[in-house]
């Protein structure tokens, strides 16, 4: 199977162009093989590439352990620099259907060179049972849940998939290992969560680490730094515009007042194509 490989800012995937619908349960299966960095390819995910009646092109994001996402911000980013380098005569203003609907998608290049690319990622979800989060009311704004006798302060996000975001005192240092796991499957999540540990340094500068539903650490998130801004906004701990910092470079996000459309803009790579033999 043919497959390009890519990334944003470290989180990896391997991308899946078909021209026909492809059956997704079939490559959720495949997706551990493929995405095991020792006898497979090696990925965060698969990024699945397929025509769409509604949009230039239609992406499914499959993560590592074969689970269907709703969102990806990154793949996002990496298929819409394929989409202009090799579907659209350099076309630099399009759309993607993906899970949650239509995403408008800016590519910003200079001599058909792509620097960044900006993703409309959508509506914030907020209420609890939309997120999903067992929890009444209608806030998820600095509640508190405790595992293995540690509690947490944390906001819940749905950017079409959920997000638990936390502030720690040093992003950089946190045991993010250790704690992801417990949290990515707390009871209090039905469908699980994303988990992201943010340190707020300004109203415009934050620094992200994440632990990815269905995968563990990742280098980015495209829709966890989303949902961290949303996130720190709603808690009084950032504005609506700022440069979240993660290992491997930066995400410029913005939560708009004027839609409530959150836009994600960062960078995309290729890496290389090859086949996969199975
Ligand atoms: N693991 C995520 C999907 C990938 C999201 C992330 N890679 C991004 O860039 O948004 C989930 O199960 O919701």
């Amino acid at each position: 199977m043919k497959f390009t490989k890519m990334h944003g800012l470290g989180n990896d995937f391997v991308v899946i162009h078909t021209p026909f619908t492809p059956d997704f349960t079939e490559l959720a299966a495949l997706a551990p093989r493929i995405c095991d960095r020792h006898t497979g390819v090696g990925a965060d995910g698969i990024a699945v590439l397929y025509p769409s009646s509604v949009a230039d092109i239609a992406m499914r994001i499959i993560n590592s352990d074969g689970s269907i996402a709703e969102q990806c911000g990154n793949a996002m980013r990496c298929v819409a620099r394929y989409v202009y380098e090799r579907m659209n005569g350099l076309r630099k203003q399009f759309t993607i259907e993906s899970k949650i609907g239509v995403q408008p998608v800016w590519i910003e290049a200079e001599a058909g060179v792509v620097s960044r690319v900006r993703i409309d990622m959508g509506q914030p979800v907020l209420t609890p049972r939309e997120i999903p989060l067992q929890l009444p009311g209608e806030s998820a704004v600095e509640q508190t849940l405790s595992v293995e006798g540690r509690s947490f302060v944390y906001t819940a996000v749905s950017m079409g998939n959920p997000h638990m975001v936390i502030a720690v005192e040093d992003a950089t240092a946190f045991p993010v290992a250790k704690w992801g796991p417990l949290l990515e499957k707390h009871p209090l999540f039905p469908n699980k969560t994303n988990v992201e540990f943010v340190t707020y340094h300004s109203s415009d500068e934050a620094t992200m680490r994440v632990w990815e539903r269905g995968v563990g650490i990742t280098l980015a998130c495209g829709s966890g730094a989303c949902a961290t801004v949303v996130a720190g906004a709603l808690a009084g701990k950032c504005g609506r515009k700022v440069l979240v910092h993660l290992p491997a470079g930066d995400l410029f996000i913005e939560w708009c007042e004027e839609d409530d459309r959150v836009y994600m803009t960062g960078p995309a790579s290729f890496v290389y194509d090859g086949v996969w033999l199975g």
